[in-house]
Protein backbone atom coordinates (compact mmCIF):
# COMPACT_ATOMS: atom_id res chain seq x y z
CA UNK A 1 0.00 0.00 0.00
CA UNK A 2 1.50 3.29 -1.04
CA UNK A 3 -0.26 5.36 1.88
CA UNK A 4 1.60 8.83 1.33
CA UNK A 5 3.80 7.42 4.26
CA UNK A 6 7.13 6.01 3.40
CA UNK A 7 6.10 2.09 2.48
CA UNK A 8 5.45 0.63 5.73
CA UNK A 9 7.54 -2.59 7.12
CA UNK A 10 7.72 -4.81 10.30
CA UNK A 11 11.02 -4.08 12.33
CA UNK A 12 12.40 -2.53 15.04
CA UNK A 13 13.60 1.27 14.99
CA UNK A 14 17.35 1.74 14.54
CA UNK A 15 19.05 -0.78 14.80
CA UNK A 16 22.62 0.56 13.39
CA UNK A 17 25.46 1.20 15.67
CA UNK A 18 23.75 3.80 18.16
CA UNK A 19 27.01 7.26 17.71
CA UNK A 20 23.77 9.36 17.40
CA UNK A 21 21.09 7.36 19.51
CA UNK A 22 19.83 8.71 22.62
CA UNK A 23 21.23 12.17 23.92
CA UNK A 24 19.40 15.19 23.17
CA UNK A 25 20.50 17.24 20.45
CA UNK A 26 22.31 14.39 19.03
CA UNK A 27 22.55 14.31 15.47
CA UNK A 28 19.80 12.34 13.89
CA UNK A 29 19.34 12.86 10.03
CA UNK A 30 22.69 14.49 8.38
CA UNK A 31 22.60 15.38 4.67
CA UNK A 32 25.93 16.64 2.91
CA UNK A 33 26.40 17.97 -0.29
CA UNK A 34 23.03 16.35 -1.90
CA UNK A 35 22.41 16.64 -5.72
CA UNK A 36 19.53 15.44 -8.00
CA UNK A 37 19.76 16.76 -11.78
CA UNK A 38 16.31 15.94 -13.31
CA UNK A 39 17.50 15.54 -17.12
CA UNK A 40 15.93 17.42 -19.73
CA UNK A 41 13.26 16.71 -22.16
CA UNK A 42 12.86 17.31 -25.59
CA UNK A 43 10.41 19.66 -27.56
CA UNK A 44 7.57 17.65 -28.29
CA UNK A 45 4.10 17.65 -29.67
CA UNK A 46 3.98 21.26 -29.04
CA UNK A 47 5.44 21.72 -26.02
CA UNK A 48 8.61 23.24 -25.36
CA UNK A 49 11.67 21.49 -23.96
CA UNK A 50 12.58 21.54 -21.09
CA UNK A 51 16.38 22.18 -20.12
CA UNK A 52 17.87 19.89 -16.90
CA UNK A 53 16.73 21.12 -13.39
CA UNK A 54 19.23 21.16 -10.59
CA UNK A 55 16.29 20.11 -7.91
CA UNK A 56 19.09 19.70 -5.21
CA UNK A 57 22.08 21.27 -5.57
CA UNK A 58 24.39 20.58 -3.04
CA UNK A 59 22.81 20.54 -0.20
CA UNK A 60 24.38 20.30 3.55
CA UNK A 61 22.25 20.02 6.32
CA UNK A 62 21.88 18.31 10.24
CA UNK A 63 18.81 18.04 12.15
CA UNK A 64 19.29 17.14 15.73
CA UNK A 65 17.34 15.07 18.32
CA UNK A 66 13.76 16.55 19.32
CA UNK A 67 13.87 19.43 16.71
CA UNK A 68 11.18 21.09 14.45
CA UNK A 69 12.74 21.60 11.34
CA UNK A 70 11.91 23.47 8.85
CA UNK A 71 12.21 23.56 4.69
CA UNK A 72 10.69 26.88 3.66
CA UNK A 73 10.54 27.76 0.16
CA UNK A 74 8.53 28.68 -2.65
CA UNK A 75 6.94 26.97 -5.20
CA UNK A 76 10.00 24.67 -7.40
CA UNK A 77 12.43 25.26 -5.04
CA UNK A 78 13.28 21.52 -4.37
CA UNK A 79 11.53 21.01 -1.03
CA UNK A 80 10.06 17.93 -2.02
CA UNK A 81 12.64 16.51 -4.38
CA UNK A 82 14.82 17.29 -0.96
CA UNK A 83 12.10 15.44 1.44
CA UNK A 84 11.97 12.24 -1.47
CA UNK A 85 15.91 11.74 -0.91
CA UNK A 86 15.79 12.06 2.43
CA UNK A 87 13.06 9.19 2.99
CA UNK A 88 14.47 6.70 0.42
CA UNK A 89 11.79 7.21 -1.96
CA UNK A 90 14.28 8.74 -4.56
CA UNK A 91 17.87 8.72 -5.27
CA UNK A 92 20.23 11.39 -5.34
CA UNK A 93 22.77 11.56 -8.13
CA UNK A 94 25.72 12.31 -5.39
CA UNK A 95 25.52 13.40 -1.93
CA UNK A 96 24.92 11.17 1.61
CA UNK A 97 22.16 11.25 3.46
CA UNK A 98 22.00 9.39 7.24
CA UNK A 99 19.39 9.00 9.27
CA UNK A 100 20.30 7.78 13.14
CA UNK A 101 23.05 6.24 12.53
CA UNK A 102 21.66 4.36 8.83
CA UNK A 103 23.19 5.60 5.08
CA UNK A 104 20.25 5.41 2.98
CA UNK A 105 21.90 6.00 -0.04
CA UNK A 106 23.27 2.59 0.08
CA UNK A 107 20.25 1.09 1.95
CA UNK A 108 16.81 3.14 1.02
CA UNK A 109 14.35 -0.04 2.01
CA UNK A 110 15.87 1.34 5.95
CA UNK A 111 13.81 4.23 6.02
CA UNK A 112 10.49 3.32 6.85
CA UNK A 113 11.74 1.66 10.26
CA UNK A 114 12.88 5.22 11.33
CA UNK A 115 10.79 7.49 10.02
CA UNK A 116 6.94 8.24 9.04
CA UNK A 117 6.12 10.40 6.06
CA UNK A 118 2.95 12.30 5.30
CA UNK A 119 3.43 13.15 1.60
CA UNK A 120 1.07 15.43 -0.39
CA UNK A 121 -0.71 12.68 -1.91
CA UNK A 122 -2.95 10.73 -0.50
CA UNK A 123 -5.06 8.95 -2.86
CA UNK A 124 -4.32 5.28 -1.61
CA UNK A 125 -5.89 4.85 1.09
CA UNK A 126 -9.03 7.32 -0.08
CA UNK A 127 -11.33 3.83 0.19
CA UNK A 128 -10.35 2.94 3.61
CA UNK A 129 -12.43 4.00 6.99
CA UNK A 130 -10.56 6.65 8.86
CA UNK A 131 -10.43 3.69 11.57
CA UNK A 132 -8.92 1.36 8.83
CA UNK A 133 -6.57 3.35 7.31
CA UNK A 134 -4.96 3.90 10.75
CA UNK A 135 -4.89 0.45 11.86
CA UNK A 136 -3.30 -0.86 8.85
CA UNK A 137 -0.93 1.74 9.05
CA UNK A 138 0.30 0.14 12.26
CA UNK A 139 -0.20 -3.11 11.38
CA UNK A 140 2.15 -2.79 8.17
CA UNK A 141 4.70 -0.81 10.87
CA UNK A 142 4.95 -4.38 12.64
CA UNK A 143 2.41 -3.72 15.32
CA UNK A 144 0.70 -6.81 16.85
CA UNK A 145 -3.27 -6.81 16.20
CA UNK A 146 -4.22 -5.53 19.82
CA UNK A 147 -1.31 -3.00 19.91
CA UNK A 148 -2.58 -1.52 16.04
CA UNK A 149 -5.91 -1.46 17.87
CA UNK A 150 -5.34 0.03 21.19
CA UNK A 151 -3.08 3.11 19.37
CA UNK A 152 -5.40 3.74 16.15
CA UNK A 153 -8.07 4.43 19.32
CA UNK A 154 -5.87 6.55 21.22
CA UNK A 155 -4.49 8.35 17.76
CA UNK A 156 -8.04 8.99 16.56
CA UNK A 157 -9.07 10.34 20.03
CA UNK A 158 -6.30 12.32 20.60
CA UNK A 159 -6.86 14.14 17.09
CA UNK A 160 -10.64 14.60 17.36
CA UNK A 161 -11.30 11.78 14.86
CA UNK A 162 -13.09 10.13 16.65
CA UNK A 163 -17.14 10.88 15.48
CA UNK A 164 -15.55 10.24 11.28
CA UNK A 165 -13.49 7.03 12.15
CA UNK A 166 -16.14 5.00 10.00
CA UNK A 167 -16.16 7.45 7.33
CA UNK A 168 -14.41 6.63 3.96
CA UNK A 169 -11.45 8.52 3.79
CA UNK A 170 -13.06 9.82 0.10
CA UNK A 171 -16.10 10.67 2.22
CA UNK A 172 -14.54 13.84 4.07
CA UNK A 173 -13.57 17.01 3.21
CA UNK A 174 -9.68 18.02 2.52
CA UNK A 175 -8.95 19.36 6.00
CA UNK A 176 -10.53 16.02 7.44
CA UNK A 177 -8.86 13.95 5.12
CA UNK A 178 -5.50 15.57 5.73
CA UNK A 179 -5.90 15.19 9.36
CA UNK A 180 -6.71 11.14 9.30
CA UNK A 181 -3.91 10.66 6.65
CA UNK A 182 -1.90 13.00 9.66
CA UNK A 183 -3.05 9.91 11.97
CA UNK A 184 -1.09 7.14 10.06
CA UNK A 185 1.81 8.61 10.31
CA UNK A 186 1.43 8.87 13.99
CA UNK A 187 0.99 4.95 14.44
CA UNK A 188 3.76 2.45 14.86
CA UNK A 189 5.78 5.22 16.75
CA UNK A 190 8.69 6.40 14.37
CA UNK A 191 11.42 8.35 16.10
CA UNK A 192 11.64 10.95 12.78
CA UNK A 193 8.45 12.23 11.06
CA UNK A 194 8.54 13.84 7.59
CA UNK A 195 5.68 16.28 6.63
CA UNK A 196 5.11 17.85 4.02
CA UNK A 197 3.06 20.40 4.32
CA UNK A 198 0.76 18.80 6.57
CA UNK A 199 -2.30 21.52 7.85
CA UNK A 200 -2.84 22.17 4.00
CA UNK A 201 -6.97 22.86 3.93
CA UNK A 202 -7.16 22.57 7.49
CA UNK A 203 -9.20 24.51 9.90
CA UNK A 204 -8.11 25.84 12.95
CA UNK A 205 -8.98 23.72 15.49
CA UNK A 206 -7.20 20.78 13.29
CA UNK A 207 -4.01 22.55 13.25
CA UNK A 208 -4.26 22.85 16.66
CA UNK A 209 -4.63 18.93 17.21
CA UNK A 210 -2.01 18.83 14.58
CA UNK A 211 1.03 20.68 16.26
CA UNK A 212 0.15 19.40 20.27
CA UNK A 213 0.50 16.20 18.69
CA UNK A 214 3.86 16.91 17.56
CA UNK A 215 4.81 18.56 20.55
CA UNK A 216 3.64 15.90 22.66
CA UNK A 217 5.89 13.58 21.18
CA UNK A 218 8.90 15.72 20.70
CA UNK A 219 8.48 16.56 24.95
CA UNK A 220 7.55 12.98 25.86
CA UNK A 221 9.15 10.72 23.35
CA UNK A 222 12.10 13.04 21.81
CA UNK A 223 10.61 12.86 18.12
CA UNK A 224 12.35 14.76 15.57
CA UNK A 225 10.30 16.46 12.83
CA UNK A 226 11.20 17.90 9.44
CA UNK A 227 8.49 19.75 8.21
CA UNK A 228 7.89 21.08 4.73
CA UNK A 229 6.19 24.94 4.58
CA UNK A 230 4.93 27.20 2.74
CA UNK A 231 3.24 29.43 5.16
CA UNK A 232 5.51 31.73 6.36
CA UNK A 233 3.83 32.24 9.98
CA UNK A 234 3.41 28.65 10.73
CA UNK A 235 6.73 28.30 10.64
CA UNK A 236 7.91 31.62 12.73
CA UNK A 237 5.36 29.94 15.18
CA UNK A 238 5.94 25.98 15.13
CA UNK A 239 10.26 25.54 13.62
CA UNK A 240 12.98 25.52 16.46
CA UNK A 241 15.11 26.30 13.24
CA UNK A 242 14.52 26.91 9.75
CA UNK A 243 16.54 25.97 6.28
CA UNK A 244 15.25 28.12 3.60
CA UNK A 245 15.40 27.09 -0.13
CA UNK A 246 15.44 28.28 -3.40
CA UNK A 247 16.79 26.79 -6.20
CA UNK A 248 17.84 23.97 -5.35
CA UNK A 249 20.24 25.25 -2.73
CA UNK A 250 20.16 26.46 1.45
CA UNK A 251 20.40 30.00 1.23
CA UNK A 252 20.14 30.40 5.01
CA UNK A 253 19.79 27.43 7.96
CA UNK A 254 19.13 29.71 11.57
CA UNK A 255 16.31 29.64 14.06
CA UNK A 256 13.26 31.72 12.75
CA UNK A 257 14.32 34.94 15.36
CA UNK A 258 18.02 34.76 14.36
CA UNK A 259 16.95 34.58 10.58
CA UNK A 260 15.22 37.78 11.60
CA UNK A 261 17.60 39.27 13.28
CA UNK A 262 19.30 39.51 9.99
CA UNK A 263 16.35 41.78 9.04
CA UNK A 264 15.65 43.62 12.53
CA UNK A 265 16.51 46.93 11.01
CA UNK A 266 13.72 47.24 8.95
CA UNK A 267 10.14 48.01 8.64
CA UNK A 268 7.26 46.11 6.64
CA UNK A 269 5.30 48.50 4.93
CA UNK A 270 1.63 46.63 3.47
CA UNK A 271 -0.13 49.35 1.15
CA UNK A 272 -3.67 48.03 -0.60
CA UNK A 273 -4.69 50.36 -3.14
CA UNK A 274 -8.39 50.80 -3.71
CA UNK A 275 -7.80 50.07 -7.98
CA UNK A 276 -4.65 50.81 -8.79
CA UNK A 277 -1.68 53.08 -7.56
CA UNK A 278 -1.70 56.56 -8.15
CA UNK A 279 1.92 56.57 -9.55
CA UNK A 280 0.89 60.29 -10.63
CA UNK A 281 1.29 60.86 -6.96
CA UNK A 282 5.10 61.94 -6.96
CA UNK A 283 5.62 60.30 -3.37
CA UNK A 284 4.04 56.98 -5.01
CA UNK A 285 6.17 56.83 -7.81
CA UNK A 286 8.93 57.53 -5.62
CA UNK A 287 8.15 54.52 -3.36
CA UNK A 288 8.17 52.53 -6.56
CA UNK A 289 11.33 53.86 -7.54
CA UNK A 290 12.96 51.90 -4.91
CA UNK A 291 13.56 49.30 -6.81
CA UNK A 292 11.96 45.17 -6.86
CA UNK A 293 14.13 43.87 -4.14
CA UNK A 294 12.24 46.43 -2.01
CA UNK A 295 8.91 46.93 -2.90
CA UNK A 296 6.99 44.07 -4.10
CA UNK A 297 3.83 44.54 -6.42
CA UNK A 298 1.13 41.79 -5.91
CA UNK A 299 -2.26 43.15 -7.85
CA UNK A 300 -3.43 45.72 -5.68
CA UNK A 301 -0.89 45.07 -3.07
CA UNK A 302 2.58 46.49 -2.39
CA UNK A 303 4.92 45.43 0.41
CA UNK A 304 7.65 47.40 0.95
CA UNK A 305 10.67 46.72 3.16
CA UNK A 306 12.10 50.27 4.57
CA UNK A 307 13.94 51.26 7.08
CA UNK A 308 12.34 53.11 10.15
CA UNK A 309 12.87 56.42 9.35
CA UNK A 310 11.43 55.66 5.69
CA UNK A 311 8.56 53.37 6.89
CA UNK A 312 7.19 56.69 8.89
CA UNK A 313 7.91 59.10 5.96
CA UNK A 314 5.81 56.88 3.26
CA UNK A 315 2.79 56.22 5.89
CA UNK A 316 2.54 60.00 5.92
CA UNK A 317 3.00 60.32 2.52
CA UNK A 318 0.61 58.01 1.49
CA UNK A 319 -1.98 58.98 3.89
CA UNK A 320 -1.71 62.64 4.01
CA UNK A 321 -1.56 63.75 0.42
CA UNK A 322 -3.27 62.68 -2.77
CA UNK A 323 -2.71 59.09 -2.56
CA UNK A 324 -4.96 58.69 0.24
CA UNK A 325 -8.06 58.53 -1.77
CA UNK A 326 -6.58 55.44 -3.64
CA UNK A 327 -5.64 53.96 -0.80
CA UNK A 328 -7.82 51.16 0.66
CA UNK A 329 -5.58 49.91 3.30
CA UNK A 330 -2.23 49.99 5.01
CA UNK A 331 -0.25 47.78 7.77
CA UNK A 332 3.08 48.38 9.26
CA UNK A 333 5.03 45.36 10.61
CA UNK A 334 7.89 43.85 12.26
CA UNK A 335 9.38 41.49 9.47
CA UNK A 336 8.64 38.24 8.49
CA UNK A 337 10.55 35.33 7.34
CA UNK A 338 9.17 36.15 3.81
CA UNK A 339 11.16 39.08 4.20
CA UNK A 340 14.27 37.44 5.56
CA UNK A 341 13.79 35.23 2.18
CA UNK A 342 13.56 38.51 0.14
CA UNK A 343 16.41 40.12 1.84
CA UNK A 344 18.57 36.75 1.20
CA UNK A 345 18.21 36.72 -2.57
CA UNK A 346 15.32 34.69 -3.04
CA UNK A 347 14.04 35.77 -6.12
CA UNK A 348 10.05 34.90 -5.68
CA UNK A 349 7.84 34.74 -3.00
CA UNK A 350 5.07 32.32 -5.40
CA UNK A 351 3.60 30.07 -2.93
CA UNK A 352 4.88 31.48 0.26
CA UNK A 353 1.38 31.84 2.38
CA UNK A 354 1.25 34.40 4.64
CA UNK A 355 -1.21 33.17 7.14
N1 LIG B 1 9.91 14.49 -11.98
C1 LIG B 1 10.44 15.65 -12.34
N2 LIG B 1 11.00 15.82 -13.56
C2 LIG B 1 11.55 16.98 -13.93
N3 LIG B 1 11.59 18.08 -13.14
C3 LIG B 1 11.04 17.98 -11.91
C4 LIG B 1 10.43 16.78 -11.46
N4 LIG B 1 9.97 16.98 -10.19
C5 LIG B 1 10.27 18.26 -9.89
N5 LIG B 1 10.92 18.86 -10.91
C6 LIG B 1 11.45 20.24 -10.93
O1 LIG B 1 12.40 20.33 -9.87
C7 LIG B 1 12.28 21.57 -9.19
C8 LIG B 1 11.98 21.32 -7.72
O2 LIG B 1 10.70 20.73 -7.60
P1 LIG B 1 10.08 20.32 -6.17
O3 LIG B 1 8.76 19.67 -6.43
O4 LIG B 1 11.10 19.55 -5.44
O5 LIG B 1 9.89 21.76 -5.50
P2 LIG B 1 9.03 22.17 -4.22
O6 LIG B 1 9.84 23.16 -3.48
O7 LIG B 1 8.60 20.95 -3.48
O8 LIG B 1 7.77 22.87 -4.90
P3 LIG B 1 6.24 22.99 -4.35
O9 LIG B 1 6.30 23.91 -3.20
O10 LIG B 1 5.54 23.58 -5.53
O11 LIG B 1 5.77 21.61 -4.01
C9 LIG B 1 11.19 22.34 -9.92
O12 LIG B 1 11.80 23.18 -10.86
C10 LIG B 1 10.38 21.26 -10.62
O13 LIG B 1 9.79 21.77 -11.80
Amino acid sequence: MSTGTAAAEAGPVGTAPAPHDGRAGSVVCAVENLLKVYPPARARRGAPAVPEVRASDGISLTVRRGEIFGLLGPNGAGKTTLVRQLTGLMRPDAGRVDVLGHDLVRHPERASRLLAYLGQESTALDELTVSLAVETTGRLRGLAARDARSERDDVLEELGLTAIAGKPLKKLSGGQRRLACFATVLVGERPVLVLDEPTTGMDPVARRAVWSAVDRRRAERGATVLLVTHNVIEAETVLDRVAVLERGRVIACDTPAGLKARVADEVRVELVWRERAPLDVPEVAALRGLGADRVQESGRRWTLRLAPDEARAAVAAVTGGAAFAALDDFTLATPSLEDVYLALGGGRTEGLVKA
